[in-house]
């Protein structure tokens, strides 16, 4: 990088230095330079703004000669003359070479000029479309009728906006008829008529300003609202989803649908229909009018408006799956950025900061791709308007005022046709206008509506039993199972495991061989694809889920902190009334306390995951479980950040006697530091999915098999 920067130093700074001819030269190689890298020429693809300048720039930067060589020093004052020489030398058949270049680009140009005709290749997304798009296309009225049901509640401000918007437009449509009126009213001295035009034009254009302030607030309040229960829905729809549809979607999916998605489709009511309906109703008028002023002329401007109509709705599906495109690429660029953010002490100590940005201009090409071809697009969209609305004016001279030659129509009502004939065609314009816009955000609300109308967890919708008091008996019977974004893959198989009430039970096993899978089956995150778990005695899915998880503690590998104080990440989920002392308490369970009030705002220290060491966010997230003071406690390698001590001290509060019932808990420990464990009353050993040995620590030494192998492993590594 050094080099480059270096080279390309020198290579600026020295041509500036010489004689002009040269110079000339150089700042004419420039300027093709410069011009080659604003509008590159792309064999594949065609035509393209180049998103990398400088880089092509650098890349084709000739390095200059050494700077000293033996020949050319014995040949040169200072040795730098034979250089240049033979730089020059070279940098003339570069020229030519540039010469034969320009002509190849100049004839790839010519060629590819075709393609961005309107039909041409250029204009195609399939060369974009190499993302999946899984949302089913949702049609304009479908996208309404799901806008209308969640502003519904709120009618009375849609109603008031449509009233406003109806008397606005009327008022504001009637106005070029008073106004000219009032003007030929003055010419022929008629003056009852001309005070009484004034007055009808002064009353219009009071009652068009008030009802368009009206009319404004009312669809901003509309859109307010709108916004915000489509981002409540979707989001408590994706909430109450199984935990294997986040397996398949990334965080930075999900917040682009709840952000800028729901604010691209909030436009539809505030802006869009706004628009639109105030121009249908205008555009209306204004033709109505021009008919009953002359039918002929009336004609000829209704053509022009069909005309601009067609173009309008080819462009109106167009825009539409540019928005698709764009919205799901945007969602892209924010799931790797969002990705790097999240990964950032990864980033930073692999050095892989510009492999991350490359990741994210990835993206952010292909959007310039798609809206350079937006843009030309819309410049198409407005020459088309342009031609079509000057073509109305000329037609409107030519055969109106042919018309006042023959004494068919009077000056005024030429006059009037011209200023209607503009407002029509102007409300055609802004309807395709809004039309396109509305295109856009209908797009962008397919995915969020197929979200929206996922069906929550099965999880939610049954209510089971609650047990008068829970004993802690977990039974697995045959289980197996497989991820369901892994099918192919089976996990457990024919899985038998009992825990009795008051057992700690310890499950031990290589990397891989389905411990933590056992225990999501357990907290019912996953669905076992074959066989049934019992808690005391009754199937899993019998029982209130939520019922149950209130009486569960669980600490997993990672524990993850809510950005919030201490106090309330212990408190997090705890249904009971808890004071401040219990919270200390709990704390002091998990030997949390000392570290906690070590800290400036002790309990109320705001804390997020970077904050703590691992060590230490596995204490509050223990003294979160103690909390609870479950009947079944799980621990998922919950102790392994912590030191020896800790440890030990941790697991005799761990074993504790529940508070209210005086009853043992039932705890499920999976640990792999072997050590953690020797102590359970049963240890599981698990391989490839199944359990390949069970019983004590003693009577597993003594069988032989793997749980002593991997005894002895880890005795040897200590060693
Ligand atoms: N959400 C998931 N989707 C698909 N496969 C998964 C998922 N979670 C785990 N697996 C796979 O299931 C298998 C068992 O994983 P599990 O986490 O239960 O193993 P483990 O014994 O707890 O491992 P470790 O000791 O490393 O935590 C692994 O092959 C893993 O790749």
């Amino acid at each position: 990088m050094a080099v480059l920067i270096c080279s390309s130093n020198v290579n600026l700074i020295k041509p500036r230095r010489l004689s002009s001819p040269h110079h000339h030269k150089y700042k004419q190689r420039r300027l093709i330079r410069t011009c080659r890298n604003l509008v590159r020429l792309d064999t594949g693809t065609g035509f393209q703004f180049s998103l990398h300048n400088n880089n092509n720039n650098n890349n084709r930067r000739r390095p200059l000669p050494p700077k000293s060589s033996s020949s050319s020093s014995s040949s040169s004052v200072n040795g730098y003359g034979s250089n240049m020489e033979q730089y020059y030398g070279s940098e003339q058949r570069v020229e030519r070479e540039e010469g034969v270049e320009l002509n190849e680009r100049i004839r790839r140009f010519i060629e590819f000029l075709p393609s961005i005709l309107p039909g041409g290749n250029w204009w195609s997304f399939s060369d974009e479309a190499d993302i999946k798009i899984l949302a089913k296309p949702v049609t304009v009225w479908r996208a309404l009728t799901r806008m209308w049901h969640l502003v519904a509640q709120d009618r009375w401000v849609i109603f008031a906006a449509f009233t406003a918007l109806i008397v606005a437009a009327l008022s504001e449509i009637a106005v070029p008829h008073f106004l000219t009126a009032s003007i030929f009213s003055a010419q022929t001295a008629t003056v009852a008529v001309f005070h009484r035009n004034v007055r009808l034009l002064v009353a219009l254009c009071v009652v068009a300003g008030i009802c368009s302030g009206i009319r404004g607030c009312c669809f901003g309040i509309a859109n307010m609202i709108l916004v915000k229960r489509m981002r409540e829905t979707l989001y408590s729809a994706l909430l109450l989803q199984d935990i294997s549809f986040f397996d398949n979607e990334t965080v930075g999916d999900l917040t682009s649908r709840l952000g800028s998605d729901c604010q691209q489709v909030s436009r539809v009511i505030g802006n869009d229909l706004n628009l639109i309906l105030r121009n249908v109703l205008q555009g209306t008028g204004a033709l109505i009018y021009l008919i009953i002023l002359s039918w002929k002329l009336g004609s000829f401007t209704l053509l022009i408006c069909t005309t601009l109509a067609a173009v309008m709705l080819i462009y109106g599906q167009y825009q539409k799956k540019a928005a698709k495109l764009t919205q799901e690429f945007t969602a892209s660029a924010n799931e790797v950025a969002q990705e790097t953010f999240s990964l950032m002490r990864t980033v930073r100590i692999y050095g892989t900061e510009k492999v991350e940005l490359g990741r994210y201009k990835l993206w952010l090409e292909k959007l310039a791709n798609i809206s350079l071809r937006q843009s030309a697009a819309y410049g198409f969209w407005n020459l088309s308007f342009n031609t079509l609305y000057h073509s109305t004016q000329v037609i409107a001279v030519l055969v109106g005022g042919t018309s006042i030659l023959a004494g068919h129509i009077t000056a005024e009502q030429l006059t009037k046709f011209i200023l209607y004939s503009e407002w029509l065609i102007y409300s055609t314009w802004w309807v395709g206008d809004n039309l396109s816009s509305l295109m856009q955000s209908i797009g962008a609300s397919e995915k969020v509506f197929q979200l929206m109308d996922l069906l929550p967890s099965d999880q939610f919708l049954s209510k089971g039993l609650k047990l008068q008091r829970l004993m802690g008996h977990i039974e697995f019977v045959n289980v197996a199972f497989y991820y369901p974004s892994r099918e192919m893959v089976p996990v457990l198989r024919h899985v038998n495991i009992s825990v009795h009430p008051g057992e700690v039970l310890a499950i031990v096993g290589l990397s891989g061989s389905g411990k933590s899978t056992i225990v999501n089956l357990l907290l019912r995150l996953y669905e076992p694809t074959n066989g049934q778990i019992l808690i005391d005695g009754f199937s899993l899915g019998e029982l209130d889920i939520k019922w149950l998880r209130e009486r569960i503690g669980y600490v997993g590998q990672e524990p993850k902190l809510f950005h919030m104080d201490i106090s309330s990440n212990i408190r997090y989920g705890c249904t009971r009334d808890i004071t401040q002392e219990d919270v200390e308490w709990a704390a002091k369970q998990a030997y949390a306390h000392e570290f906690i009030s070590s800290l400036p705002n002790g309990y109320e220290t705001l804390v997020d995951d970077d904050l703590l060491s691992g060590g230490q966010k596995q204490r509050i997230a223990i003294a979160r479980a103690i909390l609870r003071d479950p009947a079944i406690l799980i621990l998922d390698e919950a102790t392994s950040a912590l030191d020896a001590e800790s440890e030990h001290n941790v697991k005799g509060v761990l074993r504790a006697v529940r508070s209210e019932s005086m009853a043992k808990r039932t705890v499920i420990v999976i640990a792999h530091r072997l050590s953690t464990i020797q102590a359970a009353d049963r240890i599981v050993v698990m391989d490839g999915g199944q359990v390949v040995e069970m019983g004590s620590h003693r009577e597993l030494l003594h069988q032989d098999g793997l749980y002593a192998r991997l005894n002895r492993r880890q005795a040897d590594a200590v060693a």
